[in-house]
């Protein structure tokens, strides 16, 4: 893939990621719940909330579900369990019959899972235009995340974003959860880098504990400064704080409009840096406005269609 081909997958304004809230496949009363939240994605689960002896009957409710509801502006996703699991197949087959905009790979460590799924998918009409979704959560998925956000640069590959699974790497690493996750951080930039570089979304972890939307909007606002797109959610209560702090502020807005009228104005044509107000803007300011306002375009536009 060439660099301008990266540039333009970077950051791709037509999807709103603030909020992504994952819901057990198996649990038909959070199911009915979804379609009236105002989340911007939803991860179906079958891997760890689903019982290994459940699965095939999470499968059914899913498919159902699915196929008798209307998602409407919601991003839809669901996480499969992993490729060396008995119950990938079967995964991979609702996958196809419910032809959702995503397949989240659990506990990826390896670029070659992540072609390794592209490549069955490819061998299915019905698959078109499904991307992949891949967890990092593991120490050794950490260690590889730019190996797998690599294999997104191949012209077949349907890789999109990354998520991140602090649970499972916490578990795998022994450091305990604490406010601020401070040994946590190395590895979440880590993520965060390897996703960049190769042009993908990233989606910081879940927080555990549902009833305290302070310490969760603290983390919000940690993964917002820490560049993350959104987060992963598990609980309907987490929607609202997430798409505030992962959502463009006002005045992140007002600056925006700022920078791109200063571009358009004639004058300042043929400039690549002007002076705004005694600070130097350059033309990739310009560019981030544009992006910017491209998302406020897209809330502006669900909230006018679905109040
Ligand atoms: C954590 C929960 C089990 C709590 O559920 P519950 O006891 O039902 O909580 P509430 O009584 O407060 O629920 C109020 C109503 O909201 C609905 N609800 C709850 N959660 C969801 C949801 N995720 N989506 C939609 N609706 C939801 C309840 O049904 C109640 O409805 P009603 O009775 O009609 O009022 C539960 O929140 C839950 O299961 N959450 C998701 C868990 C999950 O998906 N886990 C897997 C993903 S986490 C992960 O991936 C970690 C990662 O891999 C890592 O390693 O870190
Ligand atoms: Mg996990």
């Amino acid at each position: 893939m060439t660099s301008e081909a990266l540039s333009f997958r970077f950051h791709h304004p037509s999807r709103l990621r603030r909020s992504v809230l994952t819901v057990p496949a198996i649990n038909e009363r959070a199911l009915q719940k979804v379609t009236g939240l105002d989340c911007d994605a939803v991860i179906f689960d079958l891997e760890d909330s689903v019982a290994e002896d459940r699965k095939a009957d999470a499968r059914y409710k899913l498919l159902e579900f699915l196929r008798n509801s209307d998602l409407r502006h919601r991003e839809c996703i669901i996480r499969i369990n992993a490729t060396e699991t008995p119950h990938f197949r079967e995964d991979m087959n609702l996958v196809l019959a419910a032809s959702p905009d995503a397949v989240l790979l659990p506990k990826v460590e390896e670029p070659v899972t992540v072609q390794d799924v592209a490549d069955s998918l490819g061998e299915h009409a019905a698959a078109e235009g499904l991307r992949i979704w891949a967890m990092i959560e593991t120490p050794r998925g950490i260690l590889n995340a730019a190996a797998i956000a690599s294999s997104g640069r191949t012209s077949d590959s349907r890789l999109d974003a990354f998520v991140v699974g602090l649970n499972d790497l916490r578990k795998a690493t022994g450091i305990p959860a604490a406010p601020g996750r401070t040994y946590l951080v190395p590895y979440l930039m880590q993520v965060l880098l390897a996703a960049r570089a190769y042009g993908l979304d990233v989606i910081d972890s879940v927080s555990n504990d549902f009833r305290d939307l302070e310490a969760l909007s603290a983390e919000c606002a940690q993964g917002r400064a820490m560049g993350f797109d959104g987060k992963m959610l598990i609980h309907p209560a987490q929607i609202e704080p997430a798409n505030l702090h992962f959502g463009p502020s006002e005045a992140a807005i007002a600056e925006a409009r700022l920078v791109a009228d200063a571009f358009a104005d004639p004058a300042h044509a043929g400039l690549n840096v002007i002076n705004i107000d005694g600070r130097m803007i350059e033309r990739l300011h310009a560019e981030e406005a544009a992006r910017l306002l491209a998302k406020v375009a897209l809330i502006t536009a669900r909230k006018d269609k679905h109040p």
